[in-house]
């Protein structure tokens, strides 16, 4: 379970987070939405650890972060946080990549041994497994870095942006499914964000709806639609939600598209 308590945080003078309270259960899939620059890759940041804010904290199954030295390993004995732009070590080769993951996170070596040999298939790694990670592409280095989150066996997962990065069709698919199963099934909790409705509509049993720096909606996909109207998609409702000036603006747009009448 994670619990924020009256989370603010800012860079500078201009405060992004402005007092989030969140329970989030174990078993649960959340995804953080919202507009560009509204603060949800810093959310994921402060709950990852990487960022400290400037009130307010952040509890994971009871242990506080940042809060001592004891209790913050205990946090990353359980925790992963994956960032959107993630480094990796480019003279090391997937598998030992994974590997060393795995091991960090104490997982049992022959248990190891057998999930990274099925990461490296379900995202379709094999022939690159035993290449340095600096030939990868963006996309083959996205998906070692979901698979490392995977390899971790954390039960509690933080992925911002999981579903970007050049992801292939295959790539997503494949993330889709874990999200879908692994949570419920394990008691996982799992926090992303992604800015494609259809993607949260299909892996989401909550939905934050972040703006102007406070939680505007913490629901469930239905929820959030019944709020709205209850018709269409997630990407409508969160299109009204979120928003609605949008429309105005296309119309705006269009109109001013129209040749002025001096012109033949
Ligand atoms: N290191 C930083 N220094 C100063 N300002 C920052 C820093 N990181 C982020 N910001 C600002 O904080 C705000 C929130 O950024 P953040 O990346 O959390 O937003 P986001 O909702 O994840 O955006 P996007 O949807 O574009 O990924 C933005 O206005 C951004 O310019």
């Amino acid at each position: 379970m994670i619990v924020l308590s009256n989370v603010v945080h800012h860079y500078g003078v201009r405060p992004i987070l402005r007092g989030i309270n969140l329970t989030i259960e174990r078993g649960d899939v959340v995804a953080v939405v919202g507009p560009n620059g509204t603060g949800k890759s810093t959310l994921l940041g402060i709950m990852g650890g990487q960022l400290c804010p400037q009130i307010g904290q952040v509890a994971i199954d009871g242990l506080v972060r940042r809060r001592t030295i004891e209790e913050e390993q205990a946090i990353r004995r359980v925790t992963f946080f994956l960032p959107d732009h993630v480094w990796l070590p480019g003279d090391r080769s997937g598998r030992e990549y994974l590997l060393s993951v795995g091991r960090l996170y104490g997982v049992e070596e022959f248990r190891l041994m057998d999930h990274v040999q099925r990461l490296l298939e379900l995202f379709e790694l094999e022939a690159m497994a035993d290449q340095d990670l600096r030939s990868y592409s963006s996309g083959q280095k996205k998906k070692i870095a979901l698979a490392a989150a995977l390899v971790s066996e954390a039960r509690c997962l933080l992925l911002d942006e999981p579903f970007s990065g050049g992801l292939d069709p295959s790539g997503i698919l494949a993330m889709k499914r874990v999200l879908q199963r692994h949570p419920r099934r394990r008691d996982m909790t799992v926090v992303l964000t992604s800015p494609v409705p259809e993607l949260i509509e299909e892996v989401a049993s909550r939905v934050v709806v972040l703006k102007d720096g406070r939680v505007l909606v913490f629901e469930t996909v239905e929820g959030i639609k019944r709020l709205t109207g209850g018709r269409g998609s997630l990407s409508d409702a969160l299109e009204r939600l979120i928003f609605p000036e949008t429309i105005d603006k296309l119309d705006r747009y269009f109109q001013e598209e129209r040749l002025p009448e001096w012109v033949d």
